[in-house]
């Protein structure tokens, strides 16, 4: 069996290096990117085999398109005589199945995916929309392939990953953007910036570790965490007040936004 990754970027680098930890072989992968540096840093990292735009691509039962939104006409038009019947993934936010199929001459077997970037160490998580054209072989190697990366959910309806992509796809920013400002607390106590960086990354790590292995749902292990009248109820009041609950609910909603009017930015070039 093989794959081919139409770009070798942040994305295809963190599924590859998932895949391969988890006992997909090298063989098994082969890239297509243009950057003769990334080209070297996938082989030299992963051993998989990469050649550039301009080469045929290799007979694979599996085609997964990872080039930016605003790239992937250009990509998926330049390589509509190569698909060749292979399954084709797209992980491309906001381009919809049905765009996608004609910049490849009205090619049936895509499946979209919304990947996160914790692939890379296994701990992934991927939505997946298939249209009933896609049969059940093409979505048992999907789903083999995101289950090496991490957890993934199949949705019924295409606009889900919109939403998917809101919260999981870049959520991990999110997450990121949280710790780095735990940090920066951290600093402003007074400590150095190693001791800084071991205390919000391990209240991270223990907190998730602490909600995946509880019973307790999130706002209890919060409430477990909170004395009356003492340092938490003062910090959570603070967060409340500049309501910072309500401020990541409509992020989301605007990342969601977004994934929906990249869909629609594409669709107009189908008008033309
Ligand atoms: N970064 C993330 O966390 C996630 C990204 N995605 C999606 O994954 C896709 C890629 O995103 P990133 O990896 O972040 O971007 P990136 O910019 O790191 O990677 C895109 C790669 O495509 C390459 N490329 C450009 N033209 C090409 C061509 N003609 N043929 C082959 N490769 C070509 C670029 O050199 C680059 O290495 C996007 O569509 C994005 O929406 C989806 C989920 C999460
Ligand atoms: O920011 C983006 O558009 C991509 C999709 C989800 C994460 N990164």
């Amino acid at each position: 069996m093989k794959i081919t990754f139409i770009g070798g970027g942040n994305m295809a680098i963190a599924m590859i290096g998932g895949m391969i930890r988890q006992g997909f072989t090298a063989a098994q992968i082969h890239v297509v990117e243009p950057d003769a540096l990334k080209r070297e840093q996938l082989s030299a990292d992963f051993g998989v085999s990469c050649s550039d735009p301009e080469t045929a691509l290799p007979q694979s039962e599996a085609i997964l398109f990872a080039v930016k939104p605003q790239q992937l006409q250009a990509v998926a038009k330049s390589l509509r005589q190569q698909i060749n019947g292979a399954l084709v993934i797209s992980i491309a936010a906001g381009i919809r199945v049905e765009t996608l199929s004609q910049w490849l001459d009205a090619y049936p077997r895509i499946v979209r995916v919304m990947p996160n970037t914790p692939a890379l160490v296994q701990e992934g998580m991927s939505g997946a929309y298939a249209t009933s054209e896609v049969n059940a072989a093409d979505r048992e190697l999907t789903g083999r392939m995101l289950a090496a990366i991490g957890e993934m959910v199949w949705v019924e309806k295409e606009s889900d990953i919109d939403g998917i992509t809101a919260i999981s796809g870049s959520g991990p920013a999110y997450v990121f953007y949280f710790m780095e400002a735990l940090q920066a607390a951290a600093r402003a106590q007074g400590f150095g910036p190693e001791i800084a960086r071991k205390l919000a990354y391990q209240t991270f790590a223990g907190a998730v570790k602490l909600a995946l292995q509880s019973e307790d749902d999130a706002a209890t292990l919060r409430q477990k965490v909170t004395s009356k009248g003492g340092t938490t109820e003062r910090a959570i009041n603070a967060l409340e007040t500049s309501q910072v609950r309500t401020t990541i609910i409509a992020a989301a909603s605007a990342a969601a936004a977004r994934s929906r009017e990249l869909g629609e930015e594409s669709t107009r070039s189908l008008e033309v």
